[in-house]
């Protein structure tokens, strides 16, 4: 492997966020009287955060009081349950432990809010030391914009082209083209129906973080 940095999504790439996000849509419907979303819509609407998930899995028409007050109850219920454990894929710890032992710098760009990332980040560093972590809080723009990525690479002094950018989400993968980096589509992570990765111009599709602990 020729890369010198690994940048990755956290959302459906490390993180098996989906586990937390059925839960807490599963309470916000039973407390409101609204039809338990199932896990594959879920999983299948994980990478897009909060408001599409309301609006999608427990079907509330975005822009409207009751959207509004159900994401920031979403919000507020996902605070607390990050602070207890941050469930990863299977195999994604062997990748970073792999990563660790070779000294090739690991970073991440997340769409996700610092408010949550700041629970996360030091759940992963016991793995693996970060040497660079992204959140919305700090980009003008958030990804599909490559910003993130590229102070990532600026940071770590590894020009773009040394470095890969893995996902599980177009726009994971049109920010790296937008930076002018190899990708890499987690393919295990947080697809929807219809979703069409070999489409999306990656460099490469990994099936399994072991597919990529491999490659690595
Ligand atoms: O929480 C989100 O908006 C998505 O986060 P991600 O960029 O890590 O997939």
């Amino acid at each position: 492997m020729t890369y010198k940095a690994i940048l990755f999504d956290l959302d459906g790439t490390l993180l098996d966020s989906a586990v937390h996000f059925h839960t807490i849509l599963n309470r916000l419907a039973k407390k409101h009287d609204l039809k338990a979303p199932s896990e594959t819509s879920v999983r299948s609407w994980a990478s897009n955060g909060a408001a599409v998930m309301v609006e999608q899995c427990l079907e509330i028409s975005a822009n409207t009081e009751q959207h509004q007050s159900l994401c920031d109850e979403f919000l507020k219920l996902y605070d607390t349950e990050v602070h207890e454990s941050c469930p990863l894929f299977d195999g994604v710890e062997a990748l970073l432990r792999k990563l660790a032992d070779k000294n090739i710098p690991l970073g991440i760009i997340t769409n996700k809010g610092r408010r949550f990332y700041q629970h996360i980040e030091p759940q992963i560093s016991e793995i693996a030391p970060i040497a660079i972590g992204i959140t919305r809080d700090d980009v003008t723009e958030i990804k599909p914009n490559p910003e993130g990525l590229e102070i990532c690479s600026k940071k770590l002094s590894v020009p773009p082209s040394d470095c890969l950018y893995i996902g599980d989400h177009k726009r994971d993968i049109d920010a790296a083209h937008n930076a002018q980096m190899p990708s890499a589509v987690a393919n295990w992570g947080y697809l929807q129906p219809g979703d069409q990765p070999s489409q999306w111009n990656a460099t490469h599709i990994f099936e399994s973080p072991n597919d990529l602990m491999q490659f690595i």
